[in-house]
């Protein structure tokens, strides 16, 4: 890997900028720091109930929830060019380059005031989750992997009705494609690093959020 040069003396700011090169990685802080970001990360297919489990938990503990996902519906919204690229890339299933996505989460972070927080549908490949890992220096305390079924995802998108541009049976086939492709590999990155709690996720909500409730007492 090559770095950057420091900027010489003198030079004009934005030049200075420039010359910086990427973000330098936050390096991890001490595990006893009080300020120290807590992450665990919610996977899962599209439609295996990441948002219904994290409402769940918000709910009982008020740990803060940032679901990617949701992060770039809103960006996306904004009119800019990028906004445009994000919406085009969501209607087709494809992941968003890992520096859109990671400047929104870190910015949630910061604005949230808390500690502690439940990141959902991130990392979902691995240019995310090595970018997040070296730019904010954190890595997750556990995983939290919701298993489900295609058909049971497929049934359960095609019912939600809150008019995504991707829940349509084209994208919801191409979405299938990328989680096994891209994201299963994050998935089993964790699981080498004992840090994967696999969850049955085709039983009612309830029955779920009895073993995620479980599972996360431990955080
Ligand atoms: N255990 C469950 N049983 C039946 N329906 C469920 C269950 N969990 C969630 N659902 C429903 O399935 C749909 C998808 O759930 P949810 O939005 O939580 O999934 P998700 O994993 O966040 O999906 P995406 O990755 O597309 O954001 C919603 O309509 C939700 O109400
Ligand atoms: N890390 C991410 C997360 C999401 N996307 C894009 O958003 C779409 C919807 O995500 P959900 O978690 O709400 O299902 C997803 O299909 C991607 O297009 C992303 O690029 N990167
Ligand atoms: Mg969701």
């Amino acid at each position: 890997m090559t770095v950057a040069e420091p900027p010489s003396a003198g030079c004009a700011p934005a030049a200075a900028a420039e010359l910086a090169g990427p973000p330098k990685a936050t390096p991890p802080k001490a595990k006893d720091d009080p300020t120290r970001h807590k992450v665990v990360f919610v996977l899962g297919g599209p439609g295996s109930g990441k948002g219904t489990q994290s409402a769940r938990l918000v709910e009982e503990f008020g740990v803060a929830h940032l679901s990617a996902g949701d992060l770039l519906r809103a960006h996306m919204k904004s009119g800019s060019p990028e906004g445009q690229m994000v919406a085009d890339m969501i209607k087709n299933g494809q992941i968003v380059p890992s520096h859109v996505t990671i400047s929104l989460l870190q910015r949630a972070m910061d604005e949230s005031g808390k500690h502690k927080f439940l990141i959902d549908g991130f990392p979902r490949n691995e240019e995310n989750r090595a970018s997040f890992e070296k730019q904010t220096g954190i890595s997750p305390e556990f995983v939290l992997f919701f298993d489900c079924p295609e058909e049971v995802m497929e049934r359960r998108l095609l019912g939600r009705n809150e008019g995504r541009t991707d829940d349509n049976i084209e994208t919801i086939r191409k979405r299938f494609h990328v989680f096994i492709d891209s994201s299963m590999p994050v998935i089993q990155y964790y699981d080498a690093l004992g840090k994967v709690a696999r969850i049955n996720a085709d039983r009612p909500a309830e029955e779920v959020y009895t073993e995620v409730r479980r599972l996360f007492m431990e955080f």
